[in-house]
């Protein structure tokens, strides 16, 4: 699937961008949060999410929906950024939701609770 391919490109770039790989604070973005450490990256992500549900509640009012798709990708970039950081990918969060498919979150619930 194409966003499949754009995800795990996109976690490719972004291996590429850690310290120990070569990643370069002064000509990328992405490695001047990874040299930052976990701090820089983790209020990014705080920021984009309270930006998405801002954006949310503009498009409840007649705003821009286009707004929520910027910031969902915003979120979506900043939480990749921190996969990288813990060695974790895009992939295996996709191979997660695949796990979850076609189980209810009302059946899961049930499942967790029962004794
Ligand atoms: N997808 C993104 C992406 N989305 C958002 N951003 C950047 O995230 C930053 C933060 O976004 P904000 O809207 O909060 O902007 P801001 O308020 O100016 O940010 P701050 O000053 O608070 O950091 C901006 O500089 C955006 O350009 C991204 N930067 C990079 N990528 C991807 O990451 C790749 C590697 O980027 P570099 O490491 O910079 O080469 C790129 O080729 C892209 O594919």
């Amino acid at each position: 699937m194409q966003s499949d391919d754009t995800l795990a490109r996109l976690g490719a770039v972004l291996e590429s961008r850690k310290p120990a790989n070569g990643g370069n604070p002064e000509t990328s973005y992405v490695a001047r949060l990874l040299a930052k450490g976990p701090d820089s990256f983790l209020k990014k992500i705080g920021e984009e999410a309270t930006e998405v549900v801002m954006a949310c509640k503009d498009a409840d009012h007649g705003g821009d929906k286009a707004a929520v798709l910027y910031e969902v990708a915003d979120l979506w970039f900043h939480s990749m950024v921190a996969l990288a950081h813990y060695g974790l990918t895009p992939e295996q969060v996709v191979a997660e939701l695949a796990r979850r498919e076609g189980l209810s979150g009302l059946e899961e619930k049930a499942q967790r609770n029962t004794p």
